[in-house]
């Protein structure tokens, strides 16, 4: 589209003054993959962040990526405690961070919501001072090496409703802007169902599928294309994690699994009776569902064609490309690259407005570009 920002992605702003009085300093304890990335959005808003891990060497990785400094905090003056480690530490860590950092407020970041409040409120915590939370992004990746100061950019980050004060809410909201993302405020359970239907039942789905790969021999896994790796990207996750998250979840998790058992039943049904409308109407309600996912930075989505286009594994190639696609005015909406398995090349799939892809195309083949689609 002739005039609009193409670049990808938003570059952290400086923290406003409010911002700086509300945050800085913050302490990060968990410098894994999302420690590490706040860590790094907050230290190129200009705030002072202390990494703390229970392994140094992941705080020291993170901080030579930008995250911030191994050195410790002067615990009174500190504003903000960020932990960021697997849900089953959170209540512990919570409650010392509450009782370390006297004047902080202490959110956490973990997959679930309610099992966190409820262990604290066991406990007699007071939670005058602790809001949770939690970004919707990630990746199947661990650790600090992954970390990325953009990766919260557009998206939703809750806020978990029913603790905390006012000003501790703020704090929260305060650094849900300064990464970038986008506030949602809902009740821990309310989170927690939400999550089991896009985020937790299809982990499961996708590990169910990747756990079948290894009972296919190697010849048959030459032909595996895209549509696996889309389908299997999140099942290279971290066990011990998601063991984690699906056990504080299960309930919600069981539910939704039951469905799925009961389609799955009918889908059987209608295979061993040859009733072609059991898979049509499996695959329209996929579609259905698909296009029930919002766009890109949470607006409805928008029709998408695919322009596929060959591309040589050479220096230099995807940047051509990209000035050529570029040159036309038109978006990236998405993409994905599929390589080869026999020769030098790969397929990169580039999804733009409907409305601009037979133009994209007709250019890029005038051009001398070899489409696929
Ligand atoms: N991975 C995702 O996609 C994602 C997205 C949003 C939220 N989360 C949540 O964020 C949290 C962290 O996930 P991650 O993916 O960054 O994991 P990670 O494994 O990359 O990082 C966790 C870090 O916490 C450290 N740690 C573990 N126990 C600790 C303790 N008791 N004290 C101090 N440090 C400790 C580990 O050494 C590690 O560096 C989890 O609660 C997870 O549910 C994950
Ligand atoms: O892998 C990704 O792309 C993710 O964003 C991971 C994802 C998700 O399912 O949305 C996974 C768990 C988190 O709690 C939040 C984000």
């Amino acid at each position: 589209m002739a005039g609009r920002d193409l670049s990808p992605i938003r570059a952290p702003q400086p923290a406003s003054e409010r911002q700086y009085a509300e945050l800085d300093p913050v302490v990060v304890i968990g410098t894994g993959l999302v420690g590490a990335s706040i860590g790094c959005a907050l230290s190129a808003a200009g705030i002072q962040v202390h990494l703390r891990d229970r392994y140094r060497s992941h705080a020291l990785v993170a901080a030579g990526l930008g995250a911030g400094t191994v050195s410790s905090a002067q615990n009174s003056a500190v504003k903000l405690v960020v932990v960021a480690v697997p849900p089953d530490a959170v209540p512990e860590v919570v409650e010392r961070a509450l009782a370390r950092y006297r004047h902080a407020v202490v959110t956490d970041v973990a997959s679930v919501k309610k099992p966190v409040m409820d262990a604290l409120r066991e406990a007699g915590v007071d939670l005058s001072r602790y809001v949770g939370s939690h970004p919707m992004a990630g990746s199947q990746y661990s650790g600090p090496l992954t970390a990325s100061p953009h990766l919260f950019v557009d998206r939703r980050w809750v806020i978990a409703d029913g603790s905390g004060s006012a000003q501790a809410v703020r704090r929260v909201e305060a650094l849900v802007a300064l990464c970038g993302a986008r506030l949602i405020h809902l009740a821990p359970a309310d989170h927690d169902r939400a999550v089991a239907e896009v985020s937790h039942v299809p982990q499961i789905m996708s590990s169910l599928t990747a756990a079948r790969l290894r009972e296919v021999p190697p010849p048959d896994l030459l032909l595996a294309g895209q549509g696996v790796r889309d389908v299997t990207r999140v099942a290279g996750s971290d066990p011990t994690l998601w063991g984690q998250i699906i056990a504080a979840n299960r309930t919600e998790i069981l539910t939704q699994l039951r469905a799925i058992r009961a389609d799955l039943d009918q889908l059987l049904e209608g295979l061993g009776t040859n009733d072609p409308q059991a898979v049509t109407g499996l695959i329209a309600a996929g579609r259905e569902g698909v296009s029930a996912l919002p766009g890109k930075h949470g607006h409805p989505g928008s029709a998408l064609d695919t322009v596929v286009v060959e591309i040589p594994d050479a220096p230099g190639a995807l940047a051509r490309l990209f000035a050529e696609i570029q040159a036309q005015g038109v978006n990236i909406e998405d993409l994905s690259i599929e390589h080869d398995l026999a020769k030098p090349a790969g397929y990169l799939s580039v999804a733009v407005e409907a409305g601009h892809a037979e133009a994209l195309r007709a250019a890029m083949t005038a051009s001398g570009w070899e489409l696929r689609s």
